[in-house]
């Protein structure tokens, strides 16, 4: 008798600061119909063989059509449905404007006093506290 560990694949979300450090990223996804309207970080799935800073770059680059660099990952993470878990990482914006290019309709800049101010998706609130005091 045996047991296989199922493997858990990781959503990657970006906490991207803009270039002063006092403004991070929102973006409000607009597919599937379950998640559209509601915010989030943007990113997505780590690819198998990728790591984890460099599947963030690469959404970043697709999504928004931006450089960033990956910087460190925030404590917590959220199982987004089983076999999948939400972390969110730190980014700097290195060059580019954010536009939003695939999955999501909306992107705003949040500061400290205007981080609560969109429809979060729940899976991401752990990461709020942590992303504020940051800001
Ligand atoms: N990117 C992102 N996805 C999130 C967040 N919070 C959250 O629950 N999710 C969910 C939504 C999706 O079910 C899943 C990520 O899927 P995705 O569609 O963004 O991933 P992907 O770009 O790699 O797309 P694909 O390979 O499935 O086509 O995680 C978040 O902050 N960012």
């Amino acid at each position: 008798m045996y047991w296989v560990t199922p493997a858990v694949r990781v959503v990657v979300g970006a906490a991207l600061f803009d270039a002063s450090g006092r403004h991070v990223l929102a973006a409000r996804r607009s597919a599937p119909e379950a998640l559209a309207g509601r915010w989030e970080f943007p990113g997505g799935k780590v690819e198998p063989g990728e790591t984890v800073p460099a599947a963030l770059e690469r959404e970043l680059r697709e999504e928004l059509g931006v450089v960033a660099r990956a910087g460190e990952r925030l404590p917590g993470a959220c199982e987004v449905r089983p076999g999948l878990e939400l972390q969110i990482w730190t980014a700097s914006l290195l060059a580019g404007d954010p536009h939003p290019l695939e999955d999501h309709d909306q992107l705003r800049w949040l500061d400290a006093t205007t981080l609560d101010s969109v429809d979060w998706l729940p899976q991401d609130r752990f990461a709020l506290p942590h992303v504020e005091q940051m800001l």
